[in-house]
């Protein structure tokens, strides 16, 4: 395709379709078990594949897959319509996008963890997690100073090496946090994954994004 007809192609999708930013990894399966619920049949979508930009003319879509974290970034400057987020990265990248449903996936809880042994009441100086916003706005709201260590995965590392005195992270089943001694100690807020929107298509193309919203909401 030379430039021209690719610049065309490329304004006429994000007009035409509807563009949905979905995360790869765990949220991806699930969402689209959400699409088959509601009858939309997106073929061949997967991360086994390499290929990002998936266009579905019989239902006037285009689905992108992204890190999660990326997904509000995507959508926030509208080069992609709608987006499906975990309410993790939206706590903590609030990102100016709408939220417009709980698809009530991928459900898991915040929380402060800290070690099995740790006696009630011993002060947390130190925290370790890849959320620092979420971290620093929960302890504030205690008043608790703390320093807060980004880390950016494997988080419950930073008690057992003596990195910090407790994390700030996702449990779903507990199953990480038993393997290594950890225990919860408060729990911030549930976690799902969100419908969200951009602020000008979602007036924009309210006529479709309200057709699937309907359709979203019967199931979920
Ligand atoms: N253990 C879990 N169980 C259920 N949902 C989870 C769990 N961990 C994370 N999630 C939710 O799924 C979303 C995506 O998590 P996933 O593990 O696929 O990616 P990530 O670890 O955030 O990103 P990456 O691995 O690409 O850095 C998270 O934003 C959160 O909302
Ligand atoms: O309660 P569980 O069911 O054990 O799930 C919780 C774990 O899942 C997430 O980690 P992830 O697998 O995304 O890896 P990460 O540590 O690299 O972020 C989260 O950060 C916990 O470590």
């Amino acid at each position: 395709m030379d430039y021209i007809k690719y610049e065309i192609w490329k304004r006429r999708s994000a007009l035409e379709f509807l563009t949905i930013a979905l995360s790869k990894g765990r949220i991806l399966g699930e969402t689209m078990e959400l699409f088959n619920r509601i009858k939309m049949h997106f073929d061949n979508v997967s991360e086994d594949s390499r290929k990002l930009v998936f266009e579905f003319k019989d239902y006037d879509m285009r689905l992108i897959l992204s890190k999660p974290t990326d997904v509000p970034t995507f959508v926030e400057h509208g080069v992609a319509d709608l987006g499906v987020a975990g309410k993790d990265v939206l706590l903590e990248d609030r990102k100016d996008v709408f939220e417009l449903l709980d698809l009530k996936l991928a459900r898991c809880r915040m929380v402060v963890a800290v070690p099995e042994d740790r006696a009630p009441g011993v002060p947390i100086y130190r925290v370790a997690t890849k959320y620092p916003h979420i971290a620093e706005s929960f302890f504030l709201k205690k008043a608790q100073p703390v320093e807060i260590i980004k880390l950016n995965g494997s988080v419950e590392l930073g008690p057992l090496l003596g990195l910090s005195d407790a994390i700030v992270d996702i449990v779903a089943t507990g199953h990480t946090l038993r393997e290594n001694h950890l225990k919860v100690e408060e729990v911030i807020c549930p976690i799902s994954a969100r419908l969200i929107a951009n602020q000008v298509s979602f007036r924009l193309k309210s006529g479709q994004i309200q057709e699937l919203l309907g359709k979203i909401k019967a199931v979920v």
